[in-house]
C-alpha cells in the first residue's frame, strides 16, 4: 500500500465539497462492506462544514448506514455548548441532525458549561477516546477531515507552539490560540497521524504558500499541516485558489 501524498484539485469551493463530499460516501460505504462500524474525525471551519452540508444535500446521504458510524472531532473551541462557534453546532446544523446516527456515536468534545476547567474537559476527552479504543488509547480512525489555516495550522495545533510536539497524550487543552477564541482543545499529532486516511480540505488564495511550504518539506512545527499524513492515504482536496504554489509533479490530474 502507497502512501503518497495526492493533490486533487478543483475548479471552487462548491465542486470541491460536491466532490469530497460524493467519495465521502462512496468511501464510508466500501468500508462498512468490509467491517462493522467506521469511524470518522470530523473539523471545524468553513470547507469541513460546506462538505459535511454537501453530504447532507446529496441524494446517495441515506445509502449510508449511518447506525454504524461514529463521529469525533480533531478539535474544539472551548466554549459553551450552544455557542454558534462551536465545531460541534455547525456539523450538527449541517448533517448531524438529519441522519440516524444514534446520539452515542456522536462524541464532542465537552464543552465549557458542561466542564469549566479545560484541563479537566481534555482529560474527559481522553478518557472517551479510551474507552473506544478496544485496549488502544483511542479507536481506530477511517477517515480524518482536516481544514488547514492560512497559517497553515490544522486542528488547534498552530504554528510554533508547544501543542504540536505533544506526543505523550491524546487530547491536549489549548489556551492561547492565536485565531479566536483562545482556548481550544484538539487532538495531538499522533492521533491525527494514525488515522488510515487523512482528507484536508482548503481553499482559497490564503491558503496557498501554507500549502506550499508543506508539500515542499517545511517543518511540522513552523507549518503543522506539513506534519499530516495517514496511515494508508493523504489527500488535498483543494481549489484552483490555494494550489497556485503545489509543486506540479505533485498535482494528481482531475476531470470535473
Ligand atoms: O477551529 C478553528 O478555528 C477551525 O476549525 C480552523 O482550524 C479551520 O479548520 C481552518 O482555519 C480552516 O478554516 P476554513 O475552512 O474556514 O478556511
Amino acid at each position: 500500500m502507497t502512501n503518497e501524498r495526492r493533490v486533487l484539485i478543483h475548479p471552487d469551493k462548491a465542486s470541491l465539497s460536491g466532490s469530497v463530499a460524493a467519495r465521502f460516501i462512496t468511501k464510508t460505504i466500501d468500508l462498512l462492506e468490509d467491517r462493522d462500524a467506521v469511524n470518522v474525525v470530523l473539523t471545524g471551519g468553513s470547507v469541513g462544514t460546506a462538505v459535511l452540508a454537501a453530504i447532507n444535500a446529496s441524494p446517495a446521504r441515506d445509502s449510508v448506514d449511518w447506525n454504524r458510524v461514529s463521529f469525533w472531532w480533531g478539535d474544539e473551541r472551548f466554549v459553551p455548548r450552544n455557542d454558534p462557534d462551536r465545531n460541534e453546532l455547525q456539523a450538527r446544523e449541517a448533517l448531524l441532525d438529519h441522519i440516524d446516527v444514534p446520539a452515542a456515536q456522536v462524541h464532542p468534545f465537552p464543552s465549557s458549561d458542561e466542564i469549566a476547567d479545560i484541563d479537566e474537559a481534555a482529560a474527559t476527552y481522553a478518557l472517551e477516546l479510551l474507552e473506544a479504543g478496544d485496549g488502544n488509547d483511542y479507536p481506530k480512525f477511517d477517515i480524518t477531515f482536516l481544514g488547514v489555516g492560512p497559517d497553515g495550522h490544522i486542528a488547534s495545533l498552530f504554528p510554533g507552539q508547544e501543542a504540536v510536539r505533544v506526543t505523550d497524550a491524546t487530547v491536549v487543552a489549548v489556551r492561547e490560540s492565536p485565531k479566536p477564541p483562545p482556548q481550544r482543545l484538539s487532538l495531538t499529532l499522533p492521533v491525527i497521524r494514525s488515522s488510515d486516511r487523512i482528507w484536508l480540505v482548503l481553499a482559497g488564495s490564503d491558503k496557498a504558500s501554507a500549502l506550499g511550504l508543506a508539500l515542499a518539506g517545511a517543518s511540522t512545527d513552523e507549518v503543522p499541516v506539513a506534519g499530516a499524513e495517514g496511515r494508508r492515504r493523504t489527500v488535498f482536496f483543494v481549489d484552483k485558489d490555494a494550489a497556485s504554489e503545489v509543486p506540479e509533479y505533485l498535482i494528481t490530474p482531475t476531470y470535473y
